[in-house]
This record gives structure tokens, C-alpha cells and sequence, in this order.
């Protein structure tokens, strides 16, 4: 493995004492897409602001390339980019000038060529002398990515990159991410849409309340705590469980009229087990008239362990 962001203890208490990050140990890889899911008010904002040094850490250390953010922030800073929530400045300016100014603020030479490639995979090249603010919402979310890519970075952060923003365009952003990916850029984006992390990601990171609950990889995550469910609705109702299928992780429902299988771990073990069972109701000369079965996803998986954190609070 070879970090590239490192964060060790980290913790945030705002004046007032509202403890936004709490404690968080964080390595992010080269050259991975790291969903940070949380709901609002979680912490996500801060920790991005924490890295990108907008937000200053009340303890805990950030080490980003091998510099430590509190004493040799330079070096790193030029190659973080971020893509904020929303635009704070330079609507009256084209597209292209506001894009080249970015790529200034970082001391890089002016590279109308490099600009140019950005804006057009960006499909802003037609928009290029337009005023920021004539542009919609989808247009100026991507001006947001132009900018940030502007000065090359390495390490890119993106907040909310598809709130409030459209199917297609959703789409077309989660299509940029990935010919980012490709370029070799780390990525960090966070969201409340877990489709986009069951999508995008190659790590999962799920923080409430600045903890961080869980880090791990996708499909690791999915296949430790994805469960299969099944809802089979009887022929007959059944006044108990017949010992013929007591074996599998079954429960009567609805008044015996319906059996629910959960059991599985995400993998399409669960799958199997729905086949064997209904054989095994077959043989038993139990009959059967629908089976509706559902895979967890990982908004299931977020919802459950928010649950667990709600009690624990
Ligand atoms: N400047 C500030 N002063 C005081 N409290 C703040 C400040 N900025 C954020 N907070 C609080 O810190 C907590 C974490 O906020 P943060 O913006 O990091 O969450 P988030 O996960 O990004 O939320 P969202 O998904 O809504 O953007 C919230 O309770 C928020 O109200």
C-alpha cells in the first residue's frame, strides 16, 4: 500500500464546543476512489476543509505526500485539488479566464493547451467565453471540476459532487470521475447517494457524528454485511415451523401465511440457500405461491450501522 493521505487522531471542536470530527485515524491509497458517506452534518465538509487547511484541527496530525499539513503545508497543498459544494466567487467571469486564474493561484505557468483539454472533456470548451453566472447549475458544477483540475492535482477531493444535480448529469460526472481515476488521481468524494458509492468507490469510509464507523473495502463491506431476504408466500398457512426447514434461518410472518428467509452474506450465498429451501418445501409437500427475493445494498448496510450508532449514542 502506499498512502497518500494520512490522518492520525484527528478531532475538530468549533467555538462553541460542537465536536465535528472526533478522533478520526484515517490512509487513503494511491490512486483510489474513497466514498466518505455520512448524513448531514456528519463531519464531512470539515474533515475535506481540515486536509485542504480551511478548517484548522483542534488535535490530531495530517501528513499528505509525506508532509505534515501543520508545518509544511506547501508542498502538499499544490497538489490537493477540491471541488467545493458551491461556487463562492467569480461569476462574472468566462470560463476559461476563471479556469486559467486557478492554475495561476498555484504558481504554474499558464498552459492554454492543458486548459483547453480540461474544458473540453468537460464539454465547457463551446462555453469558454461565457460569464460563469450565465451558465445552469450542471454547467457551473463542472466549471467547479475545471478549476479544481486546473493546477493538475494529485489528490482530489469532491463534496457532494452530484448533489441536486440531474439523472444525465449524474452520469456524465460519475464518467469524469472515472477518466480521473484513470489518469492516476486519488480521489475522495463525499456523498449522500450511496448508488454513487456502490458505483464509484473502491473504499467505503461511513462516518456520523465525526466518528468514523467503519472503513473498508466495497465488496468487503458488502459481502460481510449484505444479507439476502426472501418472502415466501404459502399455499396454506402454516401454524408452526415444520422441522423439515428448521434448519434454515426461516421465520413464520404475516399469521403463517408467509415465511421470510434472511440469511446469506452478500455474495449470492443467499441465493443458493433461497433454491435449497424451496426444494426443501417441495419435498415437504409444503407448496408455495410467490417468492420475492432482495439482496441488501449498501444503503441498507448504512442504514443499519447509523441504527447501531443512534444506540450506542
Ligand atoms: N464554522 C462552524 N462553526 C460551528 N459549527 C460548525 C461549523 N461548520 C460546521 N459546523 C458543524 O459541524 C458539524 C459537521 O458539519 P459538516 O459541514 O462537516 O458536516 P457534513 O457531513 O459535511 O454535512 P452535509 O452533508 O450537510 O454537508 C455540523 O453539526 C455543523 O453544524
Amino acid at each position: 500500500m502506499d498512502p497518500i493521505l494520512e490522518l492520525s487522531g484527528l478531532s475538530k471542536v468549533y467555538p462553541g464546543g460542537l465536536k465535528a470530527l472526533d478522533d478520526v485515524d484515517l490512509t487513503i491509497r494511491k490512486g483510489e476512489i474513497f466514498a466518505l458517506l455520512g448524513p448531514n452534518g456528519a463531519g464531512k465538509t470539515t474533515l475535506i476543509g481540515a486536509v485542504c487547511g480551511i478548517v484548522r484541527p483542534t488535535s490530531g496530525t495530517i501528513r499528505a505526500f509525506g508532509h505534515d499539513m501543520a508545518s509544511d503545508w506547501r508542498q502538499a497543498r499544490s497538489r490537493i485539488g477540491l471541488v467545493p459544494q458551491e461556487l463562492a466567487t467569480d461569476m462574472f467571469e468566462p470560463v476559461r479566464r476563471a479556469v486559467s486564474y486557478s492554475r495561476g493561484l498555484f504558481g504554474l505557468a499558464p498552459d492554454p493547451a492543458r486548459i483547453e483539454e480540461i474544458l473540453r472533456s468537460l464539454s465547457l470548451w463551446d462555453k469558454r467565453d461565457e460569464r460563469i453566472m450565465a451558465l445552469s447549475g450542471g454547467m457551473k458544477r463542472r466549471v467547479l471540476i475545471a478549476k479544481a483540475l486546473a493546477h493538475e492535482p494529485d489528490l482530489l477531493f469532491l463534496d457532494e459532487p452530484t448533489a441536486g444535480v440531474d439523472v444525465e448529469l449524474r452520469k456524465g460526472m460519475w464518467a469524469i470521475i472515472d477518466e480521473m481515476r484513470g489518469r492516476g488521481v486519488t480521489i475522495i468524494l463525499t456523498t449522500h447517494y450511496i448508488e454513487e458509492a456502490e458505483m464509484m468507490a473502491d473504499r467505503v469510509g461511513i462516518i456520523n457524528r465525526g466518528k468514523l464507523l467503519m472503513v473498508d473495502e466495497k465488496d468487503a463491506m458488502m459481502a460481510r454485511l449484505g444479507r439476502t431476504e426472501a418472502h415466501i408466500t404459502l399455499a396454506k398457512p402454516l401454524a408452526s415451523l415444520p422441522p423439515e426447514i428448521a434448519h434454515f434461518p426461516v421465520e413464520l410472518e404475516a399469521g403463517g401465511t408467509s415465511l421470510c428467509y434472511r440469511g446469506g452474506d452478500g455474495t449470492g450465498k443467499g441465493k443458493a440457500e433461497v433454491a435449497a429451501l424451496t426444494k426443501a418445501l417441495i419435498v415437504s409437500g409444503i407448496d408455495y405461491t410467490g417468492i420475492d427475493t432482495r439482496e441488501s445494498s449498501l444503503e441498507d448496510i448504512f442504514v443499519s450501522l447509523l441504527g447501531e450508532g443512534e444506540g450506542a449514542a
